[in-house]
């Protein structure tokens, strides 16, 4: 499937506890969202599974992709259109061999050791940051801030998406240091109107 790393939107089932989750991935879309990203640190396999195939189901002919964060498990038994890792993740080549030569496959990166360990070749996009230090995500990485994430993409081979701390403030930022668009959690999830949250990311 092809995707569009310009407005990517990840998933708090804490902070979308309010609205619910999938009347926020809806809304979210409506106002412009091009990725969507289930995250969900707490809940079983069986439950993302369920929460996955809804959202697939919802996404439907939008052109909008559904990433599941980390487990490899979920993103098989819901057919989502791909798969997000961390350092510490499941390893690239294990997904790309479960999920097939199809599936997007992004790796988070933080430093450019990592980014020259990446295996490419296997990998549809990146994830770099943390840009700013966040409270969406525990223990994350030192923030690169806008130089370092200059300093990765201009180093980075494959298509880019800026996450941490990130607002519709910061979009001309993030372009200009040559990501090709932006991941976000708080400033989407949990607003008040989170199609009008994403519409402002795109009016920048
Ligand atoms: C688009 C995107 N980039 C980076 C991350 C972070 O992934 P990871 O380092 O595995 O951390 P967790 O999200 O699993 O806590 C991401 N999820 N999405
Ligand atoms: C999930 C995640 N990964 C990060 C990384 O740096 O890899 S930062 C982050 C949290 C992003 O949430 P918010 O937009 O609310 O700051
Ligand atoms: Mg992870």
């Amino acid at each position: 499937m092809p995707f569009d790393l310009s407005l990517y939107l990840v998933t708090d089932a804490g902070l979308c506890a309010g609205m619910g989750l999938e009347k926020t991935v809806e809304a979210a879309v409506q106002g412009g969202v091009t990725m969507v990203q289930l995250r969900d640190k707490h809940a079983s396999d069986e439950h993302m599974i369920t929460q996955a195939k809804r959202l697939k189901a919802m996404l439907a002919g939008s052109g909008v992709p559904l990433i599941i964060n980390d487990r490899l498990k979920v993103a098989l038994a819901s057919q989502a259109d791909g798969l997000h890792v961390g350092q510490s993740d499941t390893a690239v080549q294990e997904a790309r061999n479960t999920l097939g030569q199809h599936a997007i496959i992004g790796l988070s990166i933080n430093t450019s050791d990592q980014l020259l360990a990446a295996p490419v070749e296997l990998l549809n996009y990146v994830g770099l940051g943390p840009v700013f230090a966040t409270g969406s995500k525990q223990d994350h990485a030192q923030p690169i801030g806008f130089d370092g994430l200059a300093r990765l993409a201009s180093a980075c081979q494959l298509p880019s998406v800026a996450i941490g701390g990130l607002k519709a403030e910061h979009v001309a930022q993030v372009k200009a240091a040559g990501a090709n668009g932006v991941a976000v959690i708080s400033a989407i999830c949990g607003q008040p109107d989170p199609r009008l949250a994403a519409q402002a990311f795109n009016a920048q």
